[in-house]
């Protein structure tokens, strides 16, 4: 690469583990293609990146940024995975209380582009007014995106007309500027848990507003998916943005990452434990990092699990809220009854390498798109449990290509039944109804797994950079 098309790129994503993911990622990706990476966030989270590889190590520097103190969240919370959805909006106010910091190193540092997230809505004029390229990096699909609206949409204030959403069913229709057929729309459920999340905000504006600024202010609207994959989706949010939105493939994860962040130790009785059992058998349950079940939904889920006779491993977490472990409020007698055919682990696991094993034959997923990219990577089939956030939008896509089924569940409050679970789960990975599903997922391993053609999207991104930096 020539010196001069070199450029100096911060990345600073939102507060989560499902946002580090593809910002850490895409910027590997991008050192590896000759460019400088400084990768701001705070000392927790940055402790929590796998290590950069030696022959990276001059290109990407990680810039430490305390996060200031806020009221009612608590002292070492630095990320979503460690505070209620109640905190979600308290972590919001601490970070937007980095401005000044993020603004001094801005204009100390000079970089070509900043690649941010959806939460620091300011951020983008901050960086304008430095003459500094701006890029959004969305990490959800094109399908959602284009669900939430234009910029005008978003940030509201009932001055756009038809399009104006103002009740919980309003998400629940398909939207007017859809010209396609598509069942994109949420649940009733799924669009209650967010409404009680915005109206929580007492400290800043509510998530519309921060994306819709966000989109507004921004040169280019990068997206982790493909054009091949939503072709529709990613002509209507380029009509939507009018501004250029990027595909940038669905940046796979490289198997041996997962190595740097496991303790050694667990995963051989993880690895053992999945060797025994038949090729294709094993149901793997992980609901990503955000969304915590009630002790009502483990049950359903423990007992439909049992039921369905299969095989599983189950991936569990400490409740933030109550101080209690999932496994703690598993029902009585489950754990001896399910003792030798579940494998229940509490903790983090390295999940992509779980996936990768062959006696894997399904994953019941919250589809989190970090967890929905792992596994069509790897051809696996989706049983899904959607809860939070875009995971009702990405279930219905994801059902609409037929990679997986969705667990019924009573639309207005969402509750779902043990005989569902167990029902689901066997259909998708066992019987004859689910043999569809399967070879559908199995060969979205060349849009979601193809390193090639995926580095292809990150190749054509990186000339987009040089040719719209300022
Ligand atoms: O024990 C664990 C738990 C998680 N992971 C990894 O952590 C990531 C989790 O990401 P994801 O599956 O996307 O789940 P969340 O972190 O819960 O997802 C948040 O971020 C996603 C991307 O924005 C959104 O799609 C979700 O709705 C939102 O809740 C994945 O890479 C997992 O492999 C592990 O490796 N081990």
């Amino acid at each position: 690469m020539e010196k001069s098309k070199s450029l100096h790129i911060v990345m600073f994503p939102w507060l989560a583990m499902g946002h580090f993911i593809p910002f850490f990622r895409l910027s590997k990706l991008l050192a590896l293609k000759g460019h400088k990476i400084s990768f701001i966030s705070t000392p927790r989270n940055l402790s929590k990146l796998p290590k950069i590889p030696p022959n990276l190590s001059s290109q990407i520097t990680l810039i430490s940024f305390s996060l200031p103190t806020v009221p009612n969240l608590p002292s070492l919370a630095e990320s979503s995975m460690d505070i209620t959805h109640n905190q979600q909006q308290p972590l919001k106010h601490a970070l937007d209380l980095l401005q000044p910091q993020l603004a001094s190193f801005l204009q100390s540092s000079k970089p070509d582009w900043i690649i941010y997230d959806y939460a620091s809505h300011w951020l983008p004029s901050v960086a304008a007014q430095l003459g500094i390229s701006r890029a959004f990096f969305a990490v959800f699909t094109a399908a959602c995106l284009s669900f939430m609206g234009s910029p005008s949409t978003l940030i509201g204030g009932g001055d756009d007309g038809d399009n104006a959403r103002s009740t919980a069913e309003d998400f629940t229709k398909i939207p007017n500027w859809v010209p396609f057929e598509s069942n994109l729309a949420y649940r009733l459920h799924e669009i209650t848990k967010y409404i009680e999340r915005t109206d929580e905000d007492n400290f800043g504006p509510p998530d519309t507003v921060r994306f819709g600024v966000t989109i507004q202010q921004s040169d280019v609207v990068i997206v982790r998916s493909s054009t091949e994959f939503e072709p529709d989706w990613f002509n209507l949010l380029g009509e939507l943005y009018e501004k250029p939105v990027i595909p940038v493939g669905f940046l796979p994860p490289i198997l041996e990452e997962s190595d740097e962040i496991q303790d050694d130790e667990k995963w051989v009785a993880v690895k053992t434990w999945l060797n025994k059992q038949r090729v294709n058998s094993v149901v793997y349950v992980a609901m990503g990092t955000e969304v915590h079940l009630s002790k009502e939904e483990l049950s359903e889920l423990a007992i439909g699990l049992e039921r369905s006779g299969l095989p599983f491993i189950w991936v569990l977490k400490n409740s933030p809220g109550t101080g209690e472990s999932e496994l703690e409020m598993l029902p009585n007698g489950f754990k001896e009854r399910v003792k030798g055919r579940g494998f229940l682990y509490l903790g983090w696991v390295p999940q992509v390498k779980i996936l990768s094993q062959e006696s894997i034959g399904g994953f019941l997923t919250h589809c989190g798109w970090n967890s929905v990219i792992e596994a069509l990577g790897l051809g696996r089939v989706l049983i899904m449990l959607p809860m939070l956030n875009d995971q009702g939008l990405n279930a219905r896509l994801l059902n609409e290509k037929k990679v997986g089924l969705e667990i019924p569940r009573n639309e207005l409050d969402g509750w779902f039944t043990s005989e569902a679970v167990a029902e689901s789960v066997r259909s998708a990975v066992v019987e004859e109804s689910g043999k569809v599903l399967r070879e559908t997922a199995k060969a979205m391993e060349g849009y979601f797994g193809d390193f090639g053609k995926n580095d292809g999207y990150v190749d054509k991104f990186v000339s987009q950079l040089v040719d719209y930096r300022k």
